[in-house]
């Protein structure tokens, strides 16, 4: 499924934090998206998954507009990951990540055995499978983080849209869900803040700085020392090892705490 972002403009409490924004992820591809908190990161990500109106601007998802679709059609084939969830830590892994399988259920259907399997092949996937029963307020933070993807993966998506999925998780653990998250084969736009991370794993990096794309590409041409530095107002270097971008960073002199935007 190929994304295509074109033009895109959003307010948020009267004030512009979305300016024209293009950029496309072909099908299958993983693309990220990295800028500085406030950059419009999260914002972006909300438009595609029909969460936020675009003051301006399309998103098509295979050449459809996602805001000329049913929300249950758009939820059907996007699976979503956000930041940070607050609520339903009462269910048992299992049953969090069967929720999955609801966005392909009639109203008054009910989970068939394909789903079950489903179910327990994805929890098998993530690791989880050990941890079916328990409810996800006796999990740490990454791996209910783990269950959140989980319930996003067993909705097979054929688009999936992940805010700062790394967030909470060890390194192992990030490693291993960005993996797997690159083995699926599906298209997948995701914010990360981890510029190794990204260079390491997207097909095409979007940077982002104040709502604008300053920069698209293959994250070798795009993630230059100098564009980091100007974008996240640090002093970063890179160096090339094995073929992929390592960044080191200093605090630029004199650096005020934030742009104060
Ligand atoms: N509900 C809201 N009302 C008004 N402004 C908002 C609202 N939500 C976000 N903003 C502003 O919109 C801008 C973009 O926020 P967004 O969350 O999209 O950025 P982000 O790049 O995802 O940031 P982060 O890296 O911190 O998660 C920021 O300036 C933020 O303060």
């Amino acid at each position: 499924m190929s994304l295509a972002v074109e033009d895109v403009s959003a307010s948020l409490g009267g004030k512009q934090v979305l300016h024209n924004v293009s950029f496309t992820v072909p099908d299958g591809h993983f693309g990220v998206l990295v800028g500085p908190n406030g950059s419009g990161k999260s914002t972006l990500l909300r438009t595609v998954f029909r969460a936020a109106r675009p003051s301006g601007g399309r998103v098509l998802v295979d050449g459809e507009d996602v805001w000329l679709s049913t929300a249950r059609d758009a939820g059907r084939r996007t699976g979503v990951l956000l930041q940070e969830q607050h609520s339903g830590f009462e269910f048992t892994v299992e049953e969090t990540v069967a929720q999955g399988r609801t966005a392909h259920l009639g109203r008054f259907d009910r989970l068939t055995k394909q789903d079950d399997e489903i179910v327990a092949e994805v929890c098998e996937r993530t690791g989880l499978a050990a941890f079916a029963d328990r409810r996800l307020a006796e999990l740490s933070g990454g791996e209910r983080q783990r269950v959140f993807l989980a319930r996003a993966l067993a909705q097979r998506p054929r688009l999936l849209v992940l805010d700062e999925p790394t967030n909470h998780l060890d390194i192992r653990h990030q490693l291993d869900l960005l993996e797997l998250i690159r083995d699926l084969g599906i298209t997948v736009v995701a914010a990360l803040h981890g510029l190794d991370m990204a260079a390491a794993y997207a097909d095409a990096v979007v940077v982002l700085d104040a709502g604008r794309v300053v920069a698209s590409g293959p994250p070798a041409e795009v993630l230059t020392g100098d564009l980091v530095s100007e974008v996240f107002e640090v002093e970063c270097t890179v160096d090339v090892v094995a073929g992929l971008p390592r960044f080191g960073f200093r605090p630029r002199a004199g650096a005020s705490p934030g742009r104060g935007r």
